[in-house]
């Protein structure tokens, strides 16, 4: 069937016309990426000292804390929105517990006291999960070896609080526990917190392309199992949809798809159905296939770094975490 019979077809309709000039084509663009569309997610690391390159996703560091306002300094220059802070915790101060989690001096905290006086004006992304704290490596506690929603969700609330008083000003829940944005935002409320947003890693699979960033935190020598009885099945689509809704039922400002690029089906079917803000997690195993293959000349960088952000605006995301977000943004500036 003929969807569009008004429009003829060759050679009346000819599609290259439009695509013959650049100005055509800035013209007809449907889709545009900027830097207000980019989220940096940061590693960092204790102690003072040198920065740490992560050697599974080369360019990428764990900065220390001496080091964080010129690295995160880069991101303010360039106009980059927000970043995202995730710890990469030394094992001894791991428990079964994640007890480092709720220490309001713990790195992300003493990291987000110091970005937010030195750059007031930047959003930070702090983490709710505590797999950077565990020591068995999951994102909730373990009871009777498998990891418990209920007793997780207390915990993950005490450090939604720890990190929003230390001057995060979004969370970003990426447990996947059943509940815990409602539990979140009470806490939040409860605690006089009202305005502290709520990203919810609400579509979040249980994805090997979390390799690399296992790896910069250390976790993956400790993670015990897998994480297929929480994170969603790489098979399912309609539960993705499931998990948005309860997720903004219970209080969730924005939600997240992740990984990115093998999921931009679902991006597509969050955004369509609940047109709400919806952001997409280029993570860290697409970032190493990506920078393998530019490292080894395979790739274009000034060619595949935009374009593989602007198809999740395409695919109707708000905006990317990406740890491109750096060398996007210098080409976006650069025009
Ligand atoms: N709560 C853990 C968490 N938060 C963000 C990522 C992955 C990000 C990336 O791969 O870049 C993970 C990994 C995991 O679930 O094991
Ligand atoms: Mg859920």
């Amino acid at each position: 069937m003929n969807h569009f019979p008004a429009l003829g077809s060759y050679p009346a309709a000819r599609l290259r016309r439009n695509r013959a000039d650049d100005w055509t084509r800035r013209l007809v663009a449907e889709n545009t990426l900027s830097v207000n569309d980019l989220i940096w997610p940061i590693f960092l690391k204790e102690g003072v000292g040198r920065n740490e390159p992560v050697s599974s996703m080369p360019g990428q560091l764990r900065v220390s804390l001496n080091e964080l306002i010129d690295h995160v300094g880069r991101a303010v220059e360039l106009g980059i929105p927000a970043i995202a802070l995730f710890p990469a915790t030394s094992p001894e101060r791991k428990d079964s517990e994640g007890s480092e989690a709720l220490n309001p001096d713990n790195l992300v905290c003493k990291a987000a006291r110091l970005l937010k006086s030195t750059f007031p004006t930047l959003g930070l992304i702090g983490d709710v999960a505590l797999d950077p704290y565990t020591d068995h490596g999951h994102d909730g506690v373990l009871r009777k070896g498998l990891v418990a929603n209920d007793e997780s969700l207390e915990l993950l609330a005490c450090q939604a609080i720890v990190q929003a008083q230390a001057g995060i000003d979004t969370l970003a829940p990426s447990d996947m526990m059943d509940g815990r944005i409602g539990v979140l935002r009470s806490a939040l409320d409860a605690a006089d917190l009202k305005d502290v947003r709520l990203m919810s890693y609400a579509a979040k699979y249980a994805s090997g392309f979390y390799g690399p960033f296992r790896d910069a935190l250390g976790s993956s020598g400790a993670l015990k199992g897998d994480k297929r009885t929480y994170q969603m099945d790489p098979a399912n689509s309609d539960e993705a949809l499931r998990e948005v809704a309860l997720d903004l039922q219970e209080g969730a400002d924005m939600v997240m798809v992740k990984p990115g690029m093998p999921y931009l089906d679902i991006i597509q079917r969050v955004k369509a159905t609940f047109a709400v803000p919806t952001f997409a997690y280029q993570v860290s195993g697409e970032y190493s296939m990506l920078k393998g293959a530019i490292d080894h000349g395979w790739l274009d960088p000034d060619k595949v770094i935009l374009e593989s952000l602007l198809a999740f605006k395409r695919a109707g995301c708000s905006g990317v975490l990406t740890y491109f977000a750096i060398e996007a943004a210098q080409r976006l500036n650069r025009g």
